[in-house]
């Protein structure tokens, strides 16, 4: 049964609780957050993670900013909210929902909507709680959508990285298909990609499906060719941190491996996105900044070094997987299949 949960606004203390993503399995911990700077380095680090969640939670990283500060007046608090929305936004380059979320606690909290700063800071918090709210219905619409791609009794997926409760508000996106699919009766087998360097699949994924108790194979990355070769693999899914207008997706690095030998075995290969992650002002592949991270999340596993001293290390944090490879793109609003470049268009602007 699952008893966590990723993120939770405490309004007695005006603290944002974050479930520390860093420490898992081993540890189940919580951390009271009450300043943006804090939150931005939780983000920074991957202590929280997820595309949907890491824009939730900048979200309100604003909020807790809001009551952290004191400010002579309403001009001095928004003044002090910008420089907060700077830091958040300076995280991490690659998930879109981060701008997004940002971008919507301007456009629902504007300060020009406000006289006091006792209201500007009730409408900050509003809307990060309605970004949170939404963020799971959202997920949960994915996911009706989905079913429709279901085989009839049962269904064996492959799946990179992390995408559940863990990595949004709840419920998940590519692993909330997966969550229904078990919910809904359906035999739900999961061979579960471990993805290095951080292993969101080994240490994330596979709590995450112990908890909801959805039968899963932990595989090293490398494994998912032979996967298809001596099992029937139904589907694969993922979730994204940015959809380009043309289709390519952007995602943890490894997924776009996975695509291409999901294609060379006929295997279809779906992507779960938030609309919020679609984003039409990235054309494509080559307009996707793709987060850079440090070798040592290479070099080390869990502190323990691995390779030797002072080796060479390319550490992309994602890739972007061509729209050539991608079988359908599962949004809120329905399956989208290709040409992608004209039905992504059809489907912000419904
Ligand atoms: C719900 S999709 C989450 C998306 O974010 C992950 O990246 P990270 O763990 O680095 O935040 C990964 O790309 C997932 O697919």
């Amino acid at each position: 049964m699952k008893n966590y949960t990723s993120i939770e606004w405490i309004d007695a203390n005006k603290t944002l609780r974050l479930l520390d993503q860093s420490v898992l399995p081993a540890k189940v911990v919580y951390n009271d957050y009450t300043s943006a700077g804090d939150i931005a380095t939780a983000i920074k680090n991957m202590v929280v993670r997820g595309a949907p969640l890491i824009g939730v939670t900048a979200a309100y990283g604003l909020v807790v900013e809001s009551f952290r500060v004191k400010a002579a007046d309403i001009s001095e608090l928004a003044d002090l909210i910008e420089k907060a929305d700077v830091l958040l936004r300076a995280t991490r380059p690659t998930a879109v929902n981060l701008f997004w979320a940002l971008d919507e606690m301007k456009r629902l909290a504007p300060v020009s909507k406000f006289e006091t700063q006792t209201q500007y800071k009730a409408g900050l918090l509003s809307a990060a709680q309605q970004l949170a709210e939404q963020d799971i219905q959202i997920n949960k619409k994915i996911a009706q959508h989905a079913m429709q791609l279901m085989p009839k009794n049962a269904v064996t997926f492959i799946h990179h990285c992390n995408t559940g409760s863990l990595a949004t508000v709840d419920y998940g996106t590519a692993l909330g298909v997966i969550r229904m699919a078990h919910e809904q009766g359906l035999a739900t087998t999961v061979f579960v990609d471990e993805t290095r360097p951080r292993l969101q699949g080994a240490k994330l994924t596979s709590w995450e499906l112990k908890q909801l108790g959805i039968k899963h194979y932990l595989i090293v990355d490398g494994a998912s060719s032979s996967v298809m070769s001596n099992n029937k693999v139904d589907l694969c899914i993922v979730g994204c941190d940015r959809v380009a207008a043309n289709g390519d997706v952007a995602n943890k690095i490894g997924t776009c491996n996975l695509a291409i030998v999901a294609k060379a075995h006929k295997v279809p290969f779906f992507v779960a996105a938030p609309l919020s992650t679609i984003d039409l002002n990235t054309l494509c592949r080559s307009d996707i900044e793709i987060e850079q991270r440090d070798g040592d999340e290479v070099t080390n596993i869990d502190g323990a070094q691995i390779a030797p001293e002072g080796v060479l290390v390319y550490n992309p944090a994602f890739d972007v997987t061509p729209a050539e490879y991608i079988s359908a793109i599962i949004t809120e609003k329905g399956i989208v299949y290709p040409p992608f470049q004209e039905n992504l268009q059809k489907l912000k602007e419904a």
